[in-house]
């Protein structure tokens, strides 16, 4: 039943029956035109340059469009030279332009140059439709470009006229910018889409600045890691959350974000610090070989991050005695500590402890904290809740991402979806209603977004269950039995330190099972696949990312500096196109500054994982499946309304 006032509005907006006509014409031909690729990087951890250079050359993308066109022509080194232009122009202009001596040869440069960059927007376009192709083109340069890009070179006298069109762009000192302009649409036309399955916070130094990247890309979406939703929680209210990403931020030495990027005043914090704690070499800062630290500077870290790290483990008492139902006791360690003895018994073993730094810890009342740590974190609270850009940043959080994907046939998710060790969906009994595979993640999601919405409630259910996604047992970001943080600070023994992954992770590696978990999310299990990240891959193992006969594809691959010598590489990125899909290991990334001066783009090592038996069209995704809706209900427009 066609619904007459949606075809009223429908009417409105075109108007005519030739209106109507050209909208389904053009909406058909999208349909036949192959599909975009997508692009899926994961575990980004704050290494925002790392990021930026596999965005910028497409994880590869770019430069093999230009081997295609030009491998004739240019040699390797002019390869490079030119595919750093693409990836860094602005930077990479100045550098090769110091190297002309006379106008003439600079003049050569730009008509070469720019040459090439149209052509390669032509070939990077070829399969959008022109009016796509205009969105990603420079605003001031749209009709110039479109002019050459659109050229016919066998009319003598057109040839002319684009000779002179460039030359007088050259004359009017416009070359500059067109060559700028023209590298940045290369970038965002060798990849369609973007997916970040989750991790953008924690460890490095600037996921703000990703942050910032994402909300001005073209087109991109999030699946919220364990880190994005601690993020999340501390803003929408949880002082646990809060605690923990002080905490993190203190212990890779990058108290900046909060302090610089986000503008928090950590001086409250840091006077609690300075008043109740001394050095510490369990709570030394990590990561300072990129930066000096001064001794004092390395202290002022040391005592905050103590400071922090007591009021967090005070904060996580308080919900657990409240939500009998996470099952979270054995984690209540402030209230198991001997004082007297400084010990601590754990799964009826008992461990001495070491590095401790209980001065505001009454062992009566271990839990209880001091008016000072209360109204440390109250101000903290408050200042994160008003800081302009990390609402900016977290309602963009919420507005592109979620805890799960499904797109284009297959699952997009950061960590895991709970198991038994039978294999079946673990079950979670919430609020008197028990919860498992996909319906656990969706009401999990549903907590996250009622608290978003509420951050004036602290200590809520939801909340609460935001924290829970970051640490608990049952959670599909965490996926552990336990987060061992105190045992890592205060005890020595190693075996205190593990913490036992959920059946999932060993499961995933056989394909019935994610056969199986496609299914519970109504996916087709012979065409969808499951993309992860969270856990490391560790290449340096011989670990294989790709699993469960190419089912399963794990893509944390490490851009996050602290783990490369787990992994044995820089991260991997996936590709996915209209011929298949591609994994992509990246090499150690240094700095822009080697790509830029010696052309060392990061070796990239390409693998297969499969290939379409016929290449894939727009009609086969899940925006062709809008645009067929779409060319439906225009049908039934011109039905009703001009088929008389
Ligand atoms: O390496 P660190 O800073 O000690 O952090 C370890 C903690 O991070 C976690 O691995 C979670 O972070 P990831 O999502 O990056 O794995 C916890 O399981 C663990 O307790
Ligand atoms: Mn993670």
């Amino acid at each position: 039943m066609v619904d007459i006032k949606y075809l009223d509005l429908l009417a409105q907006k075109y108007g005519s029956e030739e209106k109507v006509a050209t909208e389904i014409i053009n909406l058909e031909a999208i349909l036949d035109l192959p599909k975009g690729t997508e692009h899926f990087v994961s575990d980004l951890h704050g290494e925002y340059h790392a990021f930026q250079h596999v965005l910028r050359n497409g994880s590869g993308n770019v430069k093999m469009k230009v081997k295609d066109l030009f491998e004739a022509e240019m040699n390797e080194w002019e390869i490079n030279e030119f595919a750093t232009l693409i990836y860094y122009p602005e930077e990479k202009m100045k550098l090769v332009k110091s190297h002309f001596t006379s106008k003439e040869e600079l003049r050569e440069w730009y008509l070469e140059t720019i040459g090439r960059m149209l052509k390669l927007v032509a070939y990077a376009s070829s399969k959008y439709t022109r009016s796509k192709v205009r969105k990603a083109l420079p605003e001031q340069f749209t009709y110039i470009i479109e002019e050459l890009l659109y050229k016919k070179d066998e009319l003598e006298d057109k040839k002319d006229y684009y000779e002179k069109m460039l030359d007088r762009i050259i004359s009017l000192g416009q070359a500059d910018k067109l060559i700028v302009g023209l590298a940045y649409t290369t970038q965002r036309l060798v990849v369609d889409h973007l997916h970040v399955v989750g991790d953008i916070y924690d460890r490095g130094p600037d996921p703000h600045k990703i942050m910032d990247t994402l909300i001005n890309h073209h087109s991109v979406d999030i699946q919220w890691g364990n880190h994005d939703v601690l993020w999340l929680g501390a803003y929408a209210g949880s002082k646990v959350c809060l605690a923990n990403i002080i905490r993190i931020c203190a212990r890779y030495n990058n108290l900046d974000i909060i302090e610089d990027a986000y503008g928090i005043n950590l001086r409250p914090l840091l006077n609690l610090a300075e008043k109740y704690y001394g050095d510490n070499p369990s709570f030394r800062p990590k990561r300072i070989s990129d930066e000096i630290l001064t001794e004092q500077e390395q202290m002022q870290i040391t005592k905050i991050h103590q400071a922090i790290s007591i009021i967090q483990f005070k904060l996580e008492s308080p919900i657990i005695k409240r939500r009998p139902c996470l099952h979270m006791e054995n984690r209540l360690l402030l209230e198991k500590v001997d004082y007297e003895n400084s010990e601590v018994t754990l799964h009826g073993k008992t461990y001495a402890l070491k590095d401790t730094c209980f001065a505001t810890v009454d062992p009566e009342k271990p839990a209880e904290l001091l008016e000072e740590e209360k109204q440390v974190i109250d101000k903290l609270l408050f200042s994160i809740q008003h800081s302009e850009k990390l609402t900016r940043h977290m309602n963009f959080l919420m507005k592109k991402g979620g805890l799960y994907l499904k797109y284009n046939g297959n699952l997009l998710i950061h960590g895991c979806i709970p198991l038994d060790e039978d294999g079946s969906m673990k079950a979670m009994e919430i609020e008197d209603k028990t919860y498992a595979g996909r319906e656990l993640l969706d009401v999990f999601e549903r907590y996250v977004r009622h608290a978003f919405a509420r951050p004036e409630e602290t200590d809520d259910f939801a909340t609460d269950m935001i924290w829970y996604l970051w640490t608990g047992e049952n959670s599909s970001l965490f996926g552990k039995r336990e987060m061992t943080t105190f045992e890592r600070y205060f005890i020595a023994e190693k075996e205190t330190h593990k913490e036992r992954k959920n059946p999932y992770y060993f499961m995933r590696e056989n394909e019935d099972m994610c056969r199986k978990m496609l299914e519970e999310f109504d996916l087709n299990p012979d065409e969808g696949r499951i993309i992860n990240g969270h856990t490391p891959v560790k290449e340096i193992d011989g670990e294989d990312p790709i699993k469960a006969n190419g089912k399963m594809i794990v893509i944390d691959g490490g851009f996050s500096k602290a783990y490369q010598s787990t992994t044995g590489i820089a991260g991997y990125t996936l590709l996915y196109n209209s011929y298949g899909m591609q994994l992509v290991a990246h090499q150690l990334f240094n700095s822009k500054e080697d790509v830029l001066t010696k052309e060392t783009d990061v070796l990239s090592v390409k693998r297969l994982v499969n290939e379409e038996l016929e290449r894939k069209k727009v009609k086969q995704t899940n925006i062709g499946k809008r645009l067929l809706q779409e060319i439906d209900n225009l049908n039934s427009l011109r039905e009703h309304r001009y088929m008389k």
